[in-house]
């Protein structure tokens, strides 16, 4: 399969405090810098999606889940690649989230995050988690 057609598994961890979210802006240097997701990366070859998601986390946020799960997966094809997207809800960390990659991040309610430039697969995810914590 050529590269550019490679489907990347990504894990996204979407760490809960009270009725907000932890959203982070992608650094300089990055491909779509300066939109806003939720912290994560792409799982490495041989790593399970729980070992990706604990890494990253890390890596980013020097943070580490303490209870999380699998809510929503989907596919998305961006420029020159596919990626299938594993979102994970975090309602419980420790540690204090440290901004280690020099990127901004910010605790919002998911319908504030509506309002900054969010990458594109997150948009209807975000909308989502709005509604699901609405219901709580
Ligand atoms: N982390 C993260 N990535 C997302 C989200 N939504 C979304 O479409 N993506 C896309 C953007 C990128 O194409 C891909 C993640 O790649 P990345 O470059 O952040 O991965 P990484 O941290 O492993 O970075 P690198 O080591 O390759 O620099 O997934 C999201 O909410 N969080």
């Amino acid at each position: 399969m050529p590269e550019e057609t490679k489907l990347l598994k990504v894990v996204a961890g979407i760490v809960l405090r009270g009725r907000t979210a932890l959203f982070a802006q992608r650094p300089a240097g990055k491909s779509y810098a300066g939109q806003w997701e939720f912290p994560g990366g792409k799982a490495e070859p041989g790593e399970c999606l729980c070992e990706a998601l604990q890494r990253e986390l890390m890596e980013e946020l020097r943070i580490r889940p303490l209870k999380f799960r699998l809510w929503k997966a989907i596919t998305k094809s961006y420029t020159r690649t596919r990626i299938r997207l594993y979102f994970y809800i975090i309602p419980e960390f420790e540690g204090t989230p440290n901004a280690c990659e020099g990127q901004q991040i910010a605790w919002l309610l998911p319908q504030h995050a509506l309002d900054l430039p969010l990458l594109a697969a997150d948009v209807p995810i975000v909308r989502a988690l709005a509604f699901e914590i609405e219901r709580c």
